[in-house]
């Protein structure tokens, strides 16, 4: 009776379908409308000698690009849905196949490593058989301080997995649990003592780690070494005591790095860690982290088995994705740190139309999917072109493979060897590592590529969005920081919208059309946003400026498009907001963000990719800095903007403020002075007067920043200036070509 129950289960919300489709119908047709409206101005005889042609064609552009994003938005709508897991119904723990854990650090300055430790001792007290559970920490800055710090998370990881085991613990990191009063209270005395304990070694944890860092920390060159060997360490080797309780396998991988040679940021990290991890533990699934993302919940593992174990899904799925949650995210939360468009809307939608793409962090994935097409019964020469000329790891392809690595606890010193040569920087040269297998290199945003290309070759995935966050990192919440992190991504999308990996080019049979709509969408919003956004800062409001009317009188029928239009595209996301039980706050927050993002890091990401393209600048992945600053932290909890930002991007966000407070005090000042066609001139221009007001309105934060907040963080003066000059040239251009 048992085994026959399903193991997992897909709900579809058919009101939700049925709302989302209607709403699609209505707002197209309301579209074609407009489409019409525009397009009747360049068939009218005599031609409309008022209105000039060239702002007319550009609003028009603005609108269709717009459209066009919002349309494939709606792939996102089309079929959300929503699974369950019943990990209770899992096979007894001696049937689960092994899992190995890859954790990426880069940068022990800009990732703290209290925080990556936790990641590290969180992963290792997953719920999940230790013998079958296997760390890998790759360290992309090769530092001692991160390999000592590993030593002692390990250490403190032997009494705290067996506490977490012994108790049930519901929450895996120890940061959360003792930073929260879980269990503080409850349970029997000697659990009490034993929490007391725990807490105790995990403050002399975290100074150790300290003192650790602080010695490294004078050392630069200690830190972050661009020049130097492998280094592959099988931390459980350094304790010969035997532990009570097993604990899982914990090793450090520090790649290879010269100054010479491209690593391909994280990727190229990955696809070490792949290679390493075969000759030790050659798990069949893998668990990939960022450093700043710790297992709240130890439950996951089971949750993504319930989909490996189903023999239906186990041959189709390549990787089980989880939503990236923050622990950080403040009530107001300005900059949309927690991306809850990606993870709370789109990614359920993707998922119904055939799976979410890899976010990065957070998903079990099958070894085998990272491997490519290839067939075990090649020669041994195809296979070395392919995956490189070790033979050792050639063996670990072969499905009956097991790792010699640790016999009896003590690790093989040929294999270790071996395994140094896997993490060398020439291993890959002459292979397809990076092309067609593992993590690939084509762009800064890996996990987007590769996802892709897993379902373009016919693999699903499946997205798992339990109510109890089973991982929770840190966002980030610093203006600055967030708008570079969107740059870095927008480039990414961009580089694969504009090159021959275009999913409207080479999208497969394999994949739904609304599928493959969602990867075009993904790739094609920054473009189309910051185009269209644009054009509707600046276009309506040149205009305006100059008396040039763009959109019909209020009185003229033609006006109730527009308001359908507006109205339908505010109260949708109003409805999203509402149904997902968040706030009008984050509905506010988001429009002005988006307005914001497209503006600048759209536009810097999107130029970056095209700058890439043509070989005029190297795409580049820095790690975001994960330090936060009190007094930062503060401003954001406070929902107050941190304006300590790099002028490239204050500078556009003030310009546009400023060219539509110009348009719409001139616009004001000629209706009020204007009596003889007064009445009339409102009417005209009530449309561009809205447009005008509304962006003020939305962003009043950055007109305060400008000129009513005093303290560190508002708006430089010489942002400001640079503004003025930026937008007093735009108005003299804009008066002369567009009028
Ligand atoms: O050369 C590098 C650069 C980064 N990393 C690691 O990659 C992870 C992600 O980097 P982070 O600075 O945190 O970037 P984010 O913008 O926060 O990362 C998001 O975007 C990345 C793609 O740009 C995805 O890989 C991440 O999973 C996703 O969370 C971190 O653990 C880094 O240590 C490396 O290992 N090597
Ligand atoms: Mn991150």
């Amino acid at each position: 009776m048992e085994k026959s129950a399903p193991l997992h289960a897909c709900h579809v919300n058919k009101i939700t379908i049925i709302i989302n489709r209607a709403h699609v119908f209505l707002h197209s047709i309301a579209i074609l409308f407009l489409i019409h409206y525009r397009l009747s101005f360049f068939f009218q005889h005599p031609p409309n000698i008022i209105i000039p042609t060239l702002p007319w064609l550009l609003i028009f552009v603005s609108e269709l690009l717009l459209h066009l994003a919002w349309l494939l938005a709606q792939s996102h709508r089309w079929r959300p849905v929503y699974r369950t897991v019943f990990p209770e119904r899992l096979p007894a723990d001696d049937k689960l196949p092994p899992i190995d854990v890859f954790i990426c650090t880069a940068d022990p300055n800009k990732e703290p490593s209290v925080e990556v430790m936790n990641t590290v001792i969180s992963a290792m007290a997953l719920d999940y058989p230790p013998e079958k559970l296997h760390v890998y920490v790759s360290d992309d800055a090769g530092s001692d301080a991160t390999l000592r710090c590993t030593k002692e998370a390990w250490n403190f990881a032997r009494y705290w997995v067996p506490f977490c085991r012994k108790y049930g613990l519901v929450t895996a990191c120890p940061d959360i649990y003792f930073s929260s009063s879980e269990d503080g209270f409850k349970g029997s005395s000697e659990f009490k003592a034993e929490r007391k304990k725990m807490e105790e070694k995990y403050e002399i944890l975290k100074q150790r780690i300290r003192r650790i860092v602080q010695e490294n920390h004078r050392d630069v060159a200690v830190n972050n070494k661009l020049d130097h060997s492998s280094i592959i360490e099988v931390i459980n080797e350094y304790y010969k005591e035997k532990d009570e309780v097993k604990i899982p396998l914990l090793v450090y991988v520090s790649r290879e790095k010269r100054p010479s040679r491209h690593h391909n940021f994280k990727a190229g990290a990955l696809n070490v860690l792949l290679r390493v991890s075969a000759m030790i533990s050659n798990s069949p699934y893998i668990l990939v982290l960022d450093c700043d993302m710790h297992c709240n919940d130890p439950t996951s593992a089971r949750q993504a088995m319930c989909y490996y174990c189903d023999p239906q899904t186990s041959q189709s799925i390549a990787f089980v994705q989880f939503p990236q949650t923050f622990r950080n995210i403040s009530e107001d939360d300005i900059y949309d740190s927690q991306l809850r468009f990606i993870f709370k809307i789109h990614w359920l939608g993707f998922d119904g139309a055939g799976g979410p793409t890899i976010s990065g962090t957070n998903f079990y994935i099958k070894r085998e999917a990272l491997l490519g097409n290839f067939s075990k019964q090649q020669d041994l020469m195809t296979l070395k072109r392919s995956f490189g000329p070790s033979n050792d790891f050639i063996k670990t392809l072969v499905e009956d493979y097991k790792p010699c690595f640790i016999k009896d606890g003590e690790s093989s010193k040929m294999l270790l060897e071996n395994a140094n040569v896997l993490a060398s920087c020439s291993f890959e040269d002459q292979t397809t590592w990076g092309t067609k297998v593992g993590f690939l290199y084509f762009c800064v945003l890996e996990d987007y590529f590769t996802g892709f290309t897993l379902h373009r070759k016919g693999w699903k995935s499946v997205y798992l969005y339990p109510k109890r966050p089973q991982f929770l990192g840190t966002a980030t919440t610093n203006f600055n920081e967030a708008l570079i992190q969107w740059t870095r991504w927008v480039s990414g999308l961009t580089s694969v919208a504009i090159s021959r990996f275009c999913p409207l080019i080479c999208g497969s049979l394999k994949m739904s059309l609304v599928h493959l709509m969602c990867y075009l969408e993904a790739a094609f919003m920054p473009l189309l946003y910051c185009l269209s956004l644009w054009g509707f800062a600046l276009i309506p409001q040149l205009c305006l400026f100059n008396g040039i009317p763009l959109y019909p009188k209020i009185s003229d029928s033609n006006f109730i498009i527009f308001s359908i239009i507006f109205i339908s595209a505010i109260s949708k996301s109003l409805y999203e907001v509402v149904i997902f039980g968040d706030q009008f706050k984050e509905w506010k927050n988001e429009w002005r963000i988006w307005m914001v993002k497209s503006v600048t890091c759209y536009t810097y990401g999107s130029l970056d990719a095209i700058l890439n393209k043509l070989g005029i600048k190297e795409a580049s992945f820095l790690p975001t800095n994960k330090v936060t600053d009190d007094e930062q932290v503060k401003l954001y909890e406070m929902g107050i903007f941190d304006f300590r930002a790099a002028t490239m991007f204050l500078a556009p966000l003030v310009t546009v403020i400023l060219v539509n407070f110009a348009a719409f005090v001139r616009a004001v000042v000629k209706a009020l002075v204007m009596d003889d066609d007064g009445d009339q001139y409102w009417e005209k221009m009530f449309s561009q007067m809205f447009l005008s007001f509304y962006i003020l309105v939305s962003n009043y934060a950055i007109i305060e920043g400008m000129i009513i907040r005093k303290d560190k963080a508002s708006i430089p003066l010489s942002a400001t200036l640079l503004s003025v000059v930026f937008s007093v040239f735009i108005l003299l251009i804009g008066s002369v070509i567009l009028c």
